[in-house]
């Protein structure tokens, strides 16, 4: 563990050491549903958060709010310092806090390389003034193949460099994802189920991946909705439930959490016990 948590009380909405993201007060309703309602949370610095809760939870809705990709309808949040509330997705990615998503259809059709240079755009070489200063231009450009150049031998995607992204599998998608959010050299990484249709193997390379980054200074956070995929890796976990934060604490702390273990089994199991069953 990068940082110690070890000594922070599990309760919800906790303070922490250290904070980079710390929220405050973030609703967001659909009609009458309260998809999220987070009273207080804090994310460490340098650490890996696990955002956990069953499906329907609030869990995507909160990572969309806070990278900018949708609206609160109330709450502040800052971001190392920085206040984000009504700040659109391009520049929160400019501060620093950059979330991976699925690769899209059009995405597909291009070739790994061209998906990472693609993903470096809206840094200098694409703003209008040193567009126009062709030197300064270039050599964003040379820096962005640099960059994605090391990116594909650091998730051994270089052989497939001029693949169609289409064609990769499952698990090489998720790593091109990763390699996408990482061209801009982001100080947070927000991944919404990494591990999502990957199987158990790739998962755990891809787990390691995240550590790794985390150990190179990353702050990360990702959505999960497995408990058993998180326990591993994380160093803090936050549980939602029904929009709310309902328990946070280390792994060990968090599997053994009645409010957790509850939240995941009435979602399962919801039908009400018949009275027969029960006995
Ligand atoms: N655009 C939307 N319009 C209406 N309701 C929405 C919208 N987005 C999310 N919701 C609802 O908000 C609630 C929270 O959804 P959200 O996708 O954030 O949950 P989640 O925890 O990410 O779930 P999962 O693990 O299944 O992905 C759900 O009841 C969902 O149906």
């Amino acid at each position: 563990m990068p940082v110690d948590l070890a000594g922070v009380p599990a309760e919800p909405g906790v303070a922490k050491p250290d904070p980079m993201l710390v929220v405050d007060g973030v609703t967001r309703s659909f009609g009458g549903l309260h998809a999220v309602d987070v009273r207080h949370l804090e994310l460490q610095r340098g650490a890996i958060t696990a955002l956990i809760g069953p499906n329907g939870a609030g869990k995507t809705t909160l990572f969309n709010v806070l990278t900018g990709f949708d609206r609160a309808n109330s709450g502040r949040w800052s971001f190392d310092g920085t206040p984000l509330a009504g700040i659109p997705a391009y520049r929160v990615a400019r501060h620093g806090m950059v979330r991976t998503f699925q690769l899209t259809k059009a995405l597909a059709r291009l070739t790994v390389l061209e998906n990472l240079l693609l993903a470096a755009t809206g840094q200098r070489g694409e703003r209008m003034v040193p567009a126009l200063v062709r030197p300064l231009w270039k050599s964003q450009e040379e820096r962005n193949r640099e960059r994605a150049e090391e990116l594909l031998e650091r998730f051994r995607l270089d052989h497939l460099r001029d693949a169609h992204a289409g064609t990769l599998s499952g698990g090489q998608r998720k790593l091109l994802e990763l390699a996408r959010a990482l061209m801009v050299r982001p100080t947070m990484l927000m991944l919404d189920e990494p591990m999502a249709g990957v199987n158990p193997a790739l998962a755990q390379s891809l787990l390691e991946h995240i550590v790794r980054l985390r150990d190179e200074g990353l702050t990360v956070c990702f959505v999960e909705h497995d408990m058993d995929m998180v326990m591993g890796t994380s160093d803090w976990v936050v549980c939602l439930a029904q929009g709310q934060v309902i328990a946070e604490g280390t792994p060990r702390e968090i599997s053994a959490n009645d409010e957790v273990i509850d939240a995941y089994l009435g979602k399962q199991h919801g039908s009400p016990v018949r009275e027969d069953e029960s006995r």
